[in-house]
């Protein structure tokens, strides 16, 4: 489907969550690609953000724990949303966040944290037009951490990326719960660009009937 020009003044936030290694970072990078050749004003951003919380959150993984770090990644949430989602968005740029509220669902769960605290930290946030939530097989992902190496000490222990899926069922459920759209990709076995493309195709068919509607 080819986009209207409202479509494409459209502000918009879209997050991708989901396990370490399961090709978040080249997914967004492919769907801006895409977003950007059909004429969008797109503007890529990730969690941790890089304003002063985001920082010191990304600084204290390896060191603080719990409830503290949970706070603290939500903390830096609402200021990414303040400083930097929301005046992109009212700019009608689309705004493609790696990691996002999803992820801060699940993570801290590892540390034991209540799934129901971190949703009553997070509850006041940017609802995401779209929240993609990647899956992939846990050995593929074991597969693409080993070649990639880990990023944070989440993903070292064997066994984290089939408990983590889990946790992102769990928050999809949350989710679907408060009616936020959510899509879940296995991106397994399917190219990035594939990927991407499917995320794009599932923003079009969303914003049709509000378009049609006008
Ligand atoms: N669909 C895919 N097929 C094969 N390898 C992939 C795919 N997506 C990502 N990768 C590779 O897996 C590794 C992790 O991808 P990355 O995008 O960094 O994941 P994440 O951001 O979810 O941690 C990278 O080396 C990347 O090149
Ligand atoms: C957004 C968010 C990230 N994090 C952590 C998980 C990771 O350690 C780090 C993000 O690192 P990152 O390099 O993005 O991991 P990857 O690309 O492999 O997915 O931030 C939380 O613990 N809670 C959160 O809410």
């Amino acid at each position: 489907m080819t986009p209207s020009s409202s479509d494409l003044d459209r502000g918009l936030l879209i997050s991708v969550d989901g396990p370490g290694g399961a090709g978040k970072t080249t997914i967004v990078r492919h769907l801006a690609q895409i977003l950007l050749a059909e004429g969008r004003h797109v503007h890529v951003t990730a969690e941790p953000s890089n304003g002063p919380i985001g920082k010191l959150a990304a600084e204290l993984t390896p060191t603080v724990t719990g409830h503290a770090l949970a706070c603290l990644y939500a903390a830096d949430r609402y200021h990414h949303v303040e400083t930097e989602i929301k005046p992109r968005i009212q700019t009608g740029h689309v705004v493609i966040s790696d990691r996002y509220l999803a992820s801060g669902l699940v993570v801290q769960r590892f540390d034991g944290v209540d799934p129901v605290f971190l949703w009553q930290i997070n509850e006041e946030v940017e609802r995401p037009d779209l929240t993609v939530i990647l899956e992939a097989d846990p050995d593929v992902i074991s597969e693409r951490l080993h070649a990639r190496g880990p990023h944070n000490r989440f993903q070292s222990p064997p066994g984290n990326s089939r408990t983590e899926t889990k946790f992102y069922r769990e928050a999809r459920t949350m989710l679907d719960e408060v009616g936020f759209p959510v899509l879940t990709l296995d991106c397994s076995n399917r190219p990035p660009e594939q990927s991407a493309a499917i995320i794009r195709d599932e923003l079009n068919a969303m914003l049709e009937p509000a378009d049609s509607a006008t």
